[in-house]
């Protein structure tokens, strides 16, 4: 059946006209008079997609008939943003479409506004998901990204001078015009029960389950720019088996108990665990993480077997990257099923998983490294914890022989954490069962060879990598900036830097030309306009992230007060006006950064109340921060606020996007921080505060906030005024915690900070020289693309090569 594949999409402003409109009668079955906008909207994304699915069977068949080494992505998270803008771009149909909808009687724009965003993720870590896979298509690797299809993605934030409150996200609610049902890849997984011996085998055992249920698939189509390659996203959801529903109890009138085996089978994928950074340990967490990944190896044998015999090969054709620990069970996972299933010898299997899987962390904060009850494990997966048994026996053989009677590192190294209740230790478990373990940027890297993971990193040294972060120039640059990205492409001459972003470097040249300089400001003014957030005249001054004390949103409150009580000591004095904007979510169960959230909502509408203040100083909270946000704040910021204590935040994805868009970092000597500076050049970053093994050093040297309050006297107004409850009971909590452990040094990074500060605002002075400081951060942030990121991998960890898909004929 190879070779047949659709016809070819028409080219042509006509032809793709004929497209939509038969898609609005023939698959939204509506006419173009009662055409709605969401009826125009679903039958643009159709029409758009077609073309996309007309390169994915390319692709397909280019994949199948060359049979290449594959990348899969094991994620919990892919945070993929709206779809619509970018697969216009991708398909490059944006100029046909607009003409297009305007016969249904629609802008463009007004479509785009009814596109979805699948919020699958928390942030950083499911972000980076979504640029990696596109980087993946756009360098024509052959990959799968494996997921989880939550139906409810990350809470809805509303802001209110209470703080924050959720919402559940239904973001499917108007059904998803971007993803493929495919029921017949059906696969099922298997929960609790027992296993038993099989008779004249020492290691397979039988696992009898005591649920099942069915994981169904269903995919998004990602395509690469500038190339033909369309790969895919593959997304599971939870259903009740054939049997699940009890139709003797529902004749009985016993609704509920009717369905209920079918709701705890969707409850799997139910809802996205809003955490991203402590553990809950909540059992539905791990059968979540299982249920990926039970599904997703089965869809990957299912994919081997169809080209390859045996299993010599598996892990010649297969990689397997672990987006944390998160789906880490997949390595005990396909040791069972190869033993258990296969009748593959263990040594043999053990060669093949070891070969097969590759580990990513993404953290460094010990309270987010996973651990799991070794009771819940023997109770939900009670075979793999048995192969987890057998694989740390043969590892701590190993760590024995390396280091005899070292009785200390063995209990340290142990995938079982030995005490009151006995733990799996999924970091551990990952570092064992993988062939390659990397941080996301040098410093995180560094740390975790030297801290975390320090033992593993003495017995196996070549193990341990490095591959930085990236972010996807399209997304964060073209889509989000167009502003930006014609004036880039008009100054370099081409647009080719959107494949190959180390070319920005050309602008360098442009950053002394002052009507260049001219329109860069007029761009970012304009974004600025948009926005709508405040005076676009003002000092834009952006800090957008998910809320962590690790984070220090509170050191950017401390220096607002500071502000706040200069501008009204001296009301008349030449203040630079600035914007302080936040955005971004809190855990639902992280009281103190909540906390944080209500303080900053108070303060906000205390200083927009104050005349004295408001002329100068604006602080605003745009709530529900989601990709489609981060797209419209990142083009209007000129200070990109990057000021986590040093040695915790692993590495940041959003400083790149903002120097990338031009906007200049005040931050500290942190995860990919360091890599920014040292590219824009130190002249154009604005450095503060203690760097990590400074930092690391400060609380078991004995230190004191209060030594702090008692030594700097706006230090202390600012506290004080908290104490004395002017901004609230929030405001008092937040102090208390400040001058109680003060776990991430806020106070003892202060004094450098609103120093640092008072330096932004002596160069903001001189817009010239502000935008030269601009233009050079864009100019040398080539390197923080995810195409890069992703050749490291596939160079360093993956060794795969691209597969050129053929144009159509
Ligand atoms: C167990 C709960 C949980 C859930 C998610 C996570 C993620 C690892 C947190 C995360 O998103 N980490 C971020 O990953 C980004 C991509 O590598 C980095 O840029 C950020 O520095 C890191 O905080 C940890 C713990």
């Amino acid at each position: 059946r190879q070779g047949i594949g659709p016809r070819r999409p028409g080219k042509t402003a006509d032809e793709f006209q004929q497209d939509l409109l038969s898609n609005l009668f023939y698959r939204r079955g509506t006419t173009v008079e009662s055409a709605s906008a969401r009826d125009a909207y679903e039958t643009l994304s159709l029409t758009v997609r077609d073309r996309l699915a007309e390169r994915r069977s390319r692709t397909a068949a280019a994949h199948f008939a060359t049979n290449p080494r594959w990348v899969y992505y094991l994620s919990a998270e892919y945070l993929l943003g709206a779809q619509l803008e970018q697969n216009l771009l991708y398909s490059d149909t944006g100029g046909l479409a607009a003409e297009a909808v305007k016969t249904l009687g629609f802008s463009l724009e007004e479509l785009e506004d009814l596109d979805i965003e699948p919020g699958l993720g928390n942030g950083g870590l499911g972000r980076l998901a979504a640029c990696l896979v596109d980087s993946m298509a756009t360098r024509d690797i052959p990959a799968v990204g494996y997921g989880i299809r939550y139906d409810f993605g990350i809470f809805h934030q509303i802001i209110t001078e209470q703080g924050q409150t959720e919402r559940p996200d239904d973001w499917a609610f108007h059904g998803n015009p971007w993803e493929f049902p495919a029921p017949d890849d059906r696969q099922t997984v298997g929960f609790y029960g027992r296993t038993e011996p099989i008779p004249g085998s020492p290691t397979r055992k039988r696992w009898m389950p005591g649920e099942i249920v069915l994981g169904e698939p269903s995919h998004m189509l990602v395509p690469g720019y500038g190339t033909e390659t369309v790969n895919i996203v593959r997304l599971w959801r939870a259903r009740g088996s054939e049997a699940s529903f009890d139709l003797s109890r529902f004749s009985a009138g016993q609704y509920a108990e009717a369905v209920q085996e079918a709701v705890r089978a969707e409850n799997i994928s139910k809802v996205l665990y809003p955490d991203d950074s402590t553990e809950l340990g909540r059992e539905l967490r791990l059968k979540q993480q299982y249920f990926l990944v039970s599904c997703s190896l089965r869809d990957i044998i299912r994919r081997f077997r169809l080209r390859n015999e045996g299993w010599a090969e598996f892990a010649d054709k297969t990689v397997i990257q672990l987006n944390d620990t998160h789906p880490t069970i997949a390595i005990a996972e396909l040791m069972r099923l190869l033993v258990d299933e296969y009748e593959v010898e263990w040594d043999e299997a053990w060669s093949i998983t070891r070969r097969t899987f590759a580990y990513t962390c993404h953290t460094l904060l010990p309270e987010a490294l996973e651990t799991w009850p070794v009771h819940m494990f023997e109770r939900l997966l009670p075979r793999h914890l048995e192969i987890i048994y057998l694989i740390n026996m043969f590892f701590l053989r190993e760590v024995e022989a390396r280091f005899p009677g070292d009785h200390d590192r063995v209990r340290r190294m142990s995938i079982i954490a030995e005490g009151p209740e006995r733990r799996v230790r999924m970091a551990h478990l990952a570092v064992v069962g993988t062939e390659a373990v990397n941080g996301v940027a040098e410093l995180h890297s560094k740390l975790l060879r030297e801290t975390v993971l320090n033992d593993f990193a003495e017995l196996w040294p070549a193990k341990f990598q490095n591959v930085t972060n990236g972010v996807s120039p399209r997304r964060f640059v073209k889509i989000a900036n167009p502003r930006l990205a014609d004036l880039i492409t008009e100054g370099l001459g081409s647009a080719a830097w959107l494949g190959d972003l180390e070319q920005l470097a050309g602008l360098e040249a442009l950053a002394g030309d002052a009507s260049f300089l001219e329109r860069w400001r007029a761009i970012k003014r304009a974004n600025k306009v948009d926005l709508a957030a405040g005076d676009p005249d003002a000092l834009t001054d952006v800090m957008i992230k998910r809320f962590h004390e690790y984070k220090r949103q509170q050191l950017k409150l401390l220096h607002v007060i500071a502000m706040y009580h200069r501008i009204r000591a001296d009301p008349s004095a030449d203040w630079v006006p600035r914007t302080v904007l936040f955005a971004g979510k809190a855990a639902p169960a992280y009281h103190a950064a909540k906390e944080i959230i209500r303080l900053i909502a108070t303060i906000a509408a205390r200083i927009a109340a104050d005349p004295v203040v408001s002329p100068h100083l604006r602080v605003v909270f745009p709530e529900n921060y989601n990709v489609t946000l981060a797209e419209r704040i990142i083009p209007a910021a000129d200070l990109s606020e990057q000021i986590s204590l040093a040695g915790k935040e692993a590495s940041g994805t959003g400083n790149m996007k903002l120097a990338l868009n031009g906007a200049i970092t005040i931050g500290t000597l942190d995860g990919a921080n360091i890599e920014i500076r040292a590219r824009v050049g130190a002249d154009n970053f604005f450095l503060f505060g203690m760097d990590a093994y400074q930092a690391a050093g400060a609380h078991q040297q004995g230190y004191s906030p209060w030594a702090y309050y008692e030594a700097d006297g706006e230090l202390r107004a600012a506290l004080d005024t908290l104490r004395a409850g002017t901004f609230g009971e929030a405001g008092q909590r937040v102090a208390d915690s400040l001058l109680g452990r003060d776990e991430y040094l806020t106070l003892a990074d202060f004094r450098s900070y609103v120093e640092t500060q008072d330096e932004v605002d002596q160069v903001w002075r001189d817009p010239l020289r502000w935008a030269h400081m601009s233009v050079l951060n864009t100019a040398h942030s080539g390197f923080f693309s995810s195409d890069r990121t992703v050749a490291d991998y596939a160079a360093r960890i993956w060794r795969v090569a691209p597969v050129p898909v053929p144009k159509a004929d």
